[in-house]
């Protein structure tokens, strides 16, 4: 479904490159595959690569390939790609701090309908927070947001979902609760790319990757 090949990465400071991030990485996510885990220390290019595979990043060299087409990286068509195809869930959740839960979460539906209410309430139900709706989200813990945007996420049915740290904040009962959620997106067809420092949630992955010495290796948990 997304293949990236011989990926080049610099992080470039003052023009000069600070850091060569990633060298000749190849990602592969096949369409038997429901769902690949990223694992890799602190800093190693987890959200760098989630943000190239979602088409945030483009200043790279290498070739992006979806649904085994080649795609131009130029901003226009890697917005399109994200609009039709994927949802993200950042690390610090992007949601509008001044609107409540229910509104937030409406953002999430590619077209809205009359029906797209009550599916929300049922996405807050299913993340475990009904009774939510009306809340602001500055009034929300952490973990709240965390499932607020996951909903959201939901929202949008997307073919490709992208997480990064998605249970970072929660805790191992919510946790689950994620997870399972997941396994349920995974039953209806959605693919799922996980960046995690969490064994517990690459363990729920069919396939994990590990970046190091900058690039992929695949792993056995
Ligand atoms: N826009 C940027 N400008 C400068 N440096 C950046 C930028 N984006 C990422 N980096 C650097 O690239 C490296 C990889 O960052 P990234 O956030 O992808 O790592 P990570 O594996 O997701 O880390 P963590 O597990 O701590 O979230 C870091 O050293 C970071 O400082």
């Amino acid at each position: 479904m997304i293949e990236l090949k011989n990926i080049n990465k610099n992080i470039i400071k003052n023009k000069q490159i600070e850091r060569v991030l990633f060298e000749n990485l190849n990602f592969s996510l096949s369409d038997a595959t429901p769902s690949i885990a990223i694992m890799g220390r602190s800093g190693s290019g987890k959200t760098t690569l989630l943000n190239i595979i979602a088409g945030l990043d483009i200043n790279y060299e290498g070739e992006y390939f979806f649904n085994h087409n080649l795609v131009y990286k130029t901003t226009d068509k890697m917005a399109d790609l994200r609009l039709k195809n994927i949802s993200i869930i950042t690390q610090h959740y992007n949601l509008l701090d001044d609107r409540n839960v229910m509104e937030n979460i409406l953002l999430g539906f590619r077209k809205k309908s009359a029906q797209s209410k009550s599916q929300a309430m049922d996405y807050l139900k299913m993340v475990g927070l009904e009774g939510y709706a009306h809340k602001k989200i500055k009034h929300l813990s952490g973990g709240e947001c965390q499932r607020v945007a996951i909903a959201r996420a939901m929202a949008k049915a997307p073919t490709l979902l992208i997480a990064d740290e998605p249970t970072g904040a929660l805790d191992e009962e919510t946790e689950r609760i994620v997870l399972n959620i997941f396994q349920e997106l995974k039953r209806k067809g959605t693919k799922i790319i996980i960046a995690t420092h969490s064994k517990e949630v690459a363990k729920s992955c069919e396939q994990v990757v590990v970046i190091k010495d900058k690039r992929l290796k695949a792993v056995k948990l």
